[in-house]
Parts: C-alpha cells; structure tokens; sequence
C-alpha cells in the first residue's frame, strides 16, 4: 500500500467535516438561491485543472511589479515593505491530513496565479458563482506576497498530533510566554496557521485573503484576522502613529550576511526550516489620545530619537550609529540595545474605528518581527520592554502569537510539503 503522503489527492479523499460557522455560510449561500450540488460545496479545484489566464492585467508594468512565490525563502519576509497588509490566523475544523494537505495544494496555486495578478478561471458556468471572487480582475499584481506559517497547535493541540506532524515540530516553536503587562483579548491569541499578504493595492491585497478563507471552507476557519497599512516616501522609512520612523534598525532588504545572522533558521532544526524563520506577531494598542498631550521632549525620551529626523539622541541623522549611554534608560530603543539582540521588524500601524467603551480611537501597530531564534531573540527583549519600557505609557499589547515559516516553497512542491513527507 502507498503511504499517505504519496498519495494523490484524489486516493485521498476522505468525508469532509463542516463546522458550525461553515454550515452557517452554506445556509446563506443556499438562502440566496445559488444552486450548488453536495459535491460542489468546498469541491476544490486540484494541482491540474480548472485554472487559466482569463484576465489580461493592465498596465505594461505590471510584469515589474510581481514578486516571486517560488524561492529559497518565502516572499514577504525580507521583501521591501509593500502598503497594505493582512494577517490572519486559521484554525483547522478537519482532523484530516490529506483535508489539509488538499487545501495547502489549493493554496500553493492560489498563491502562483495571484502573485502572477492572475486569476481562477471565471465565467464559464452560468450556473456555478464565478470561481474568482473577481474585485482584482483588473489590477496588475501590485507585488502581491503571501507567506505561510505554522503555530504550536498545529503540531499539537491538548496533546493530540492531529495530523501526524509532532516529530517535525520546529525547535522554538512555543506559545510566547505571558508578560505581566499584557491584557490579550480573545480571538487574538495563537492560531494553527498564519497567512501575511501584502500587496501595494489594499484591494488586491484584500482580494488575495478572500480567496484563501473561501477556499479553506470545510477545512479551516478564521480565528483572527488584522488588516494594516504604512506609508512612505520610496526608500524613506514610515512613520507609526505616534509620529516616528519605524524600521530605521533594520537591516536593507539585500543584506544576506544579516539576515542570515538575524532572520534565517538554519542548525538545530528539521530541515523544512532551513532557510525559514519564526513569525512573532503582537497586536499593541496606542493611546494616541493621552500621546498627542503629552509634551515633545517626553515623546522623544520614550524613543531615545529626536521625531523629526529619526536621529538617535546624541547624533544628527536617522542612520547614526545608537549609543544607549545617551538615551533614558528606559526608552525603548535603548531597552532593545540593551538586549544585544537583533530581528526584522515588519510592522504595519491599524486603525479599528473607535473603541466603544472608552470613546478613544481604536488604533495602534500589528507588530509583527522575524527571526531565526525566538527564545535567544524576540522573548528576552520582550520580558526587558514589558518591565521597563516608556512606550509602556501609552500602549497595551492585545494580541500575541508565534509561527514557524517553512523555508521557500521550490516550483512543484506544495506550501509546507516537506513537512508530510517522509524524508
Ligand atoms: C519585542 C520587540 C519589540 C516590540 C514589541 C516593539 C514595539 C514597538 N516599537 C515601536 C516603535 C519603535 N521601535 C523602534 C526600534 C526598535 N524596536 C524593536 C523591537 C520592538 N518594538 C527593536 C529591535 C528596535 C530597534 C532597536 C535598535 O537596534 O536600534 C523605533 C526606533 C526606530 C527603529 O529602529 O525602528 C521605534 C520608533 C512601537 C510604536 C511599538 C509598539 C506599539
Ligand atoms: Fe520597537
């Protein structure tokens, strides 16, 4: 007999199990008179069939503007910063190993044809709704990424290795411990699997997600999902919400030897992570209301920057090497010197209208950093800022959850294959 993970997807086939909330959509769907057979509900489309170029993307420069899936390292982790960007969180509603290896094939040429600005083949069947939810038809790719990743509960959930992946689980991978600080607030914490789009077109970025949640139905659920967005100049470094450059540290997108040092796993672990990282994702409210009383000086002391140019204190430009000695001890560029760890930040600040029961605006940074070592990188500063950091004044971290993203996917594999098979 074949193993499983040498199985078509076909010979794989297994009952579909629906949840609560998909039996809830597929009422809705047959509310609205759409007629669908049993089979065609959460049928999905294989490695094969079904997809081909319909659209024609407009603009001569939209071939410029696409950014590789296939590669040694996923897309969208060192990849220069596009404006718009989604972060959700899947939970699995199958126990089913071929159910999720069925949806990570699915994904892995969703995620082809999308990053391509193309699209599911549409409009051929009167009487089916149109594979491609159709808001990007037109746009050009718009450096669309997506990049994967998986959480703790992936490998194990109360103890039980739901898909027979426990003896591959990453080295690091472990819920962030909780800091004495935090006020989480449900669904922002954890999730089996992590998806980050990003794309210079909120639309197309959005329209990106919206195909990956309709295709995991009968399959996986949201748990949570953060929409972001950053601004600046090319080449500058955005502002966040309270005004300052935010990245100025990080190392420039082609800096292999740091990134390397700093982003990249690599000994120590299975090998589907050589050449992957570790997802570290903070939902961290911003008081802007009680920042924007609150005097120049103190703003600046709280970053050890001046606002304006990004200088560190005691130099003149952005670039200036820090020397934590010239800041308050407490200010949070010198608390993350002081750590002597390094990571690539990727944030993106948020806005989620007004928050009811203060009255205040609801906004703040989708913090989200990578690197190859939580424990020796992320978590220690993390425990050093949530004792003693100024920015604690005036922000709250709301949300927390860590991922393991596998290294690139080659042309021909499927997003996290490495981790089914056998070698
Ligand atoms: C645990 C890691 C970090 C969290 C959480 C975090 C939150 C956070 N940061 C800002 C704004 C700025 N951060 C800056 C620098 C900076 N921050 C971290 C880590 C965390 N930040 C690091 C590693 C660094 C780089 C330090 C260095 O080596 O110099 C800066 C200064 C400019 C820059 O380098 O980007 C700003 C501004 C906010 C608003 C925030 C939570 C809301
Ligand atoms: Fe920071």
């Amino acid at each position: 007999m074949k193993k499983q993970e040498d199985q078509t997807v076909e010979e794989q086939e297994e009952p579909k199990h629906y949840s609560r909330r998909d039996m809830l959509k597929m009422s809705l769907l047959a509310g609205a008179g759409v007629a669908i057979s049993a089979s065609g509900i959460g049928a999905v489309t294989t490695m094969t069939n079904v997809f081909g170029e319909t659209t024609k993307k407009s603009g001569s420069s939209a071939e410029k503007e696409s950014v590789p899936f296939y590669g040694k390292h996923q897309a969208g982790i060192v990849t220069p910063q596009q404006t718009y960007a989604y972060l959700a969180a899947f939970d699995f509603t199958t126990n089913s190993k071929s159910d999720v290896i069925r949806l990570l094939k699915e994904w892995t040429v969703l995620s082809e044809y999308m990053s391509q600005g193309k699209a599911e083949q549409n409009f051929n069947n009167d009487w089916l709704p149109p594979k491609d939810t159709g808001e990007a038809l037109d746009l050009p790719p718009s450096r669309l990424t997506m990049t994967f990743g998986f959480g703790p509960s992936f490998f194990s959930k109360k103890g039980i290795d739901r898909f027979g992946v426990k003896s591959k689980a990453p080295k690091h991978l472990r819920d962030i411990p909780a800091m004495p600080r935090d006020n989480l607030q449900e669904p922002f914490i954890g999730g089996d699997l992590c998806l980050q789009v990003c794309a210079e077109d909120q639309q197309v970025a959005f329209h990106a997600i919206r195909n990956f949640i309709k295709t995991a139905v009968g399959k996986a659920e949201v748990r949570w999902m953060q929409s972001g967005f950053i601004s600046a100049k090319h080449g500058k470094t955005p502002r966040n919400l309270f005004g300052f450059k935010d990245g100025t540290a990080n190392a420039g997108p082609k800096d292999t030897k740091a990134h390397n040092q700093t982003v990249w796993a690599g000994q120590g672990e299975p090998v589907w992570m050589h050449g992957g990282s570790y997802m570290a994702f903070r939902k961290i409210k911003m008081f802007l209301e009680v920042w924007d009383r609150s005097s120049l000086k103190d703003q600046e002391d709280t970053f050890g920057r001046k606002k304006e140019s990004g200088a560190p204190y005691g130099k003149i430009n952005e670039h200036d090497k820090v020397n934590p000695m010239q800041m308050p001890p407490d200010a949070h560029t010198a608390i993350a010197k002081r750590s002597g760890q390094q990571m690539y930040r990727r944030a993106y600040s948020y806005t989620d209208g007004v928050d009811s029961k203060t009255g205040y605006v609801d906004a703040g940074l989708m913090f989200i950093s990578y690197q190859k070592n939580p424990d020796e990188q992320f978590v220690p500063m993390l425990k050093m800022m949530s004792k003693a950091d100024k920015l604690n004044e005036y922000t709250q971290h709301i949300g927390s959850a860590l991922f393991a993203v596998p290294r690139g996917i080659k042309k021909g594999e499927y997003i996290g294959q490495p981790l089914f098979s056998s070698f």
